[in-house]
Parts: C-alpha cells; sequence; structure tokens
C-alpha cells in the first residue's frame, strides 16, 4: 500500500504543482492517476520512488516514509516505465530489459534468461532480443519499457503515459496486454494518463486530478460513472455532454444498446443478471 499524506510539491520558481494531497493506493490493484495537462500526475508519480521529494508531507509505502529510504536502492525496487519507453538507444533489446539486474548484480546468463522470460511475459518475439530500440516499433518499444519495468520482480509498477505515442489499435492491445500481466503478476500498479476511457478501462481505482494538483474525485470507475462529485468531474468524464449515456433499444426482437446518437454499440445479454463485476 502505497500512502500520500498532506503530500505537497513547490517548485524552486513557485509552481506549486500538488497541493495537500491526501491518497491511499491500494496494494496489488491498478490505480491511475488521470487528469489534463500540467495538474501534477507525473510530480505525483515520481514521489513515489524518490526522482522528486513533496516539499511537506510524507509518502510511504507499507507504512515506511519512503523519505527515510536512500533514493537509489529505492528505484532499483520498484518498476518505472515512461512514454516513448526511455529506452537506451545503444543497447541492445535484452540489454534494456536486463540493466536493472545488471546493476543488482544478477549474474549475465542468469540475467539474459530472466530477460528473455519477461519477453515471453510482455509478448515480445525473443528473436527480437539483439536489436535495438530504433529496429522497433513504437508498440513493441513500449513493451520493451514494460518488461524492463518489471525485470526485477518489483511489488510496485510506476507508468507514466505508457502508451501515449503510439497509435489507437496498438494502444488498444497494449492496454489489454498489461492487465493481462497484472491478472498474472498482481503487482501495484500507478498509471497516470490524460485520457478518461484510458483510466476507466485500466483502474480498479481511478484519481481524478484538477489544476493545482488537488483531488477533484477518486473511487472506482463505476462509483465515478454513477456520482461525478461536481461539475468539473462530471464535464471531465462527459457525462454532462451525454457522451457516456447508452440506452436500450428493441430492434428486431433483440435488445440493442445504443449511444446518444443512437449508433449502436452492443447487443444486452437477456440471459445475463446486472453484476457487480466491471470486467
Ligand atoms: N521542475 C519543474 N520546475 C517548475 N515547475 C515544474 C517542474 N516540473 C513540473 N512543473 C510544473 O508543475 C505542474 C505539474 O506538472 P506535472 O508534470 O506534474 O503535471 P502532469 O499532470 O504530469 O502534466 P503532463 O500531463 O503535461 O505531463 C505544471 O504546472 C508544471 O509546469
Amino acid at each position: 500500500m502505497i500512502e500520500f499524506e498532506g503530500v505537497r510539491k513547490t517548485y524552486p520558481d513557485g509552481t506549486t504543482a500538488v497541493d495537500g494531497i491526501d491518497l491511499t493506493i491500494p496494494a496489488r490493484e491498478i490505480t491511475v492517476l488521470v487528469g489534463s495537462s500540467g495538474c501534477g500526475k507525473t510530480t505525483l508519480l515520481r514521489m513515489v520512488n524518490r526522482m522528486i521529494d513533496p516539499t511537506a508531507g510524507t509518502v510511504s509505502i507499507d507504512g515506511e516514509d519512503v523519505g527515510s529510504l536512500d533514493p537509489v536502492r529505492l528505484r532499483r525496487r520498484i518498476g518505472y516505465v515512461m512514454q516513448n519507453g526511455g529506452l537506451l538507444p545503444h543497447r541492445s533489446v535484452l540489454d534494456n530489459i536486463t540493466t536493472v539486474l545488471r546493476l543488482n548484480r544478477v549474474p549475465r546468463a542468469q540475467a539474459r534468461a530472466r530477460g528473455l522470460e519477461l519477453m515471453d511475459t510482455v509478448s515480445l518475439d525473443r528473436g527480437l532480443a539483439s536489436r535495438y530500440p530504433a529496429q522497433l516499433s513504437g508498440g513493441q518499444q513500449q513493451r520493451v519499457g514494460v518488461a524492463r519495468g518489471l525485470a526485477s520482480d518489483p511489488n510496485i509498477l510506476l507508468m507514466d503515459e505508457p502508451f501515449g505515442a503510439v497509435d489507437p489499435i496498438v494502444r488498444a492491445e497494449l492496454q489489454r496486454e498489461l492487465l493481462r500481466v497484472h491478472r498474472e503478476l498482481a503487482k501495484t500498479i500507478v498509471f497516470v494518463t490524460h485520457d478518461i476511457d484510458e483510466a476507466f478501462l485500466l483502474g480498479d481505482r481511478v484519481v481524478i486530478l484538477r489544476t493545482g494538483g488537488v483531488i477533484a474525485q477518486q473511487g472506482t470507475p463505476a462509483e465515478i460513472l454513477a456520482h461525478p462529485a461536481d461539475d468539473f468531474v462530471a464535464g471531465f468524464i462527459g457525462a454532462d455532454s451525454g457522451q457516456r449515456r447508452l440506452r436500450v433499444v428493441e430492434r428486431d426482437g433483440a435488445r440493442i444498446v445504443v449511444d446518444r446518437h443512437d449508433r449502436p454499440v452492443g447487443l444486452l445479454d437477456a440471459d445475463t443478471p446486472a453484476h457487480s463485476d466491471r470486467r
């Protein structure tokens, strides 16, 4: 469990990026931090592994204040995946994946075996192991980034807009893969995005931030959809424009779900009672 208590970050130029945040991130779930540009998502994320230290308040992991831990060692036990992969261009795919293992003095052969296993985990063909990042597609580079984040088998994986730079089809594939990997490995994942659809798709819990680094609302996607806290949240999730409103209409004896433009989006399964599991 990750806890933020009264956390504030003011940069030297006076910009307050995060303003007094109290937040509990449960273990083994995906928590998505979402909000428009500049609302403090990256700042908040980077305070978990001490890439940024708060100006006030504490961030703790399982009750231990990260401020009391050595930042380098802390970073080696927390996975971090960033936009564009952040891969080392002159290192092969396998070397990129195993960098942290080598830093942790895992013997070369063992690191290599683990790296290849991780390529399987993220559905990357092992034949790509000796390529360089520039010889991969954007989606493949992101998979390498995720494999690298998982290399030291961290309990926590921080992901900063990891799928922001790929096209929508590849993005959908990477999102599905992440959910699969999460089901298999059950890591605590903190995921940053500015895309509310991505947040609702991936998040067990979603934290909506607003400019100035404050929390507008947090909860499960269903809770937020059912009861947006205010006009800002309703606007952000598209509830006020009717974007999320679906209706059921009868057509040719079937119950069809349509959007607000009457476009069919699916079929209501008559035999399935409503249940609370959104996946
Ligand atoms: N090193 C810095 N010095 C001064 N201000 C900064 C610094 N880093 C970030 N900021 C400011 O802090 C605020 C929050 O930035 P942050 O990167 O955390 O937001 P974000 O929600 O992740 O934005 P984006 O989605 O655009 O990446 C912004 O106003 C930003 O300009």
